[in-house]
């Protein structure tokens, strides 16, 4: 049994319904945007990622920062993936002591690298300025909140994927036993959340990112992250992220 099988459940049972964990999803919106936004303070700033001998400063920095969260146990829990999740130091601190939520075959479940690939490649050209500012310090720290928020909404899929599970096993498992990918991401689609969660980070984008006026219709209507960026995000990326993770946890939920 590999490490992250054995890890525990930050999540208690009782907040494991699909009402409960969508509320969840959405307080993480706030995170992403907020995180979105503290990037965009800064260009690109390619230097940080560029290869000097194999590895960039930036994959030294992400490496190096997740060592010192799995020694404070970040990575015990359930909802955690890291980026590296290789010789990772032991937590030196106890667990919390809960019955893990999850499957154990699908709690390893990480899609990190593809996450990674697609900031650097997509995300990051739509949200920050092109040039180089000198602030490397502040940029990497940011990104690494960036990636963290993405990763951890995204893996929070298992725990929906679990709770669909729970909630209707005799739909989800003749797909499970086919291997059948394209019925479980339809029983698991609900197109009208989907829609509904867009517009929603939309407008949180406009009103999180904008220059707060006392006098009321001052606004000078430009926002720190574009709006459209954020839904198009969503909709592109971080949605059918989340639903490839689920489809992933079921086709091992009964292993
Ligand atoms: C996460 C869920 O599953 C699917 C994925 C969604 C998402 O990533 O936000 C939204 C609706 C569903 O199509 C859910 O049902 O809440």
């Amino acid at each position: 049994m590999g490490d992250c099988e054995t890890r525990q459940g930050a999540y208690q049972d009782s907040l494991m319904n699909l009402e409960s964990l969508r509320k969840s999803l959405v307080r993480q919106e706030d995170t992403i945007i907020f995180s979105l936004i503290e990037r965009s303070n800064y260009p690109i700033n390619s230097l940080l990622y560029d290869r000097q001998s194999s590895a960039s400063f930036f994959h030294c920095f992400l490496k190096e920062s997740e060592a010192v969260h799995a020694k404070a146990g970040r990575y015990t829990s359930l909802e955690e993936n890291a980026f590296f999740p290789d010789d990772l130091p032991p937590p030196l601190l106890p667990p919390p002591k809960q019955e893990p939520a999850l499957h154990p075959s699908g709690a390893c479940i990480n899609i990190n690298e593809k996450i990674l690939d697609l900031y650097m490649k997509t995300l990051l050209p739509l949200i920050a300025a092109k040039g180089d500012d000198g602030n490397y310090a502040a940029t990497a720290a940011n990104d690494l909140a960036c990636l963290q928020a993405l990763s951890r909404r995204i893996h929070f899929g298992k725990f929906v994927a679990e709770v669909k599970f729970r909630d209707a096993p005799q739909d989800y498992t003749p797909a499970i036993r086919a291997k059948d990918r394209e019925a479980l991401m339809k029983l698991l689609t609900f197109e009208s959340v989907e829609e509904m969660i867009k517009k929603r980070v939309e407008k949180k984008a406009m009103v999180f990112g904008q220059d707060v006026q006392l006098q009321e219709n001052e606004s000078t209507g430009k926002y720190k992250v574009k709006p459209e960026v954020v839904s198009q995000l969503y909709g592109e990326w971080v949605m059918p992220l989340t639903k490839i993770v689920q489809v992933e946890y079921l086709l091992r939920r009964l292993d």
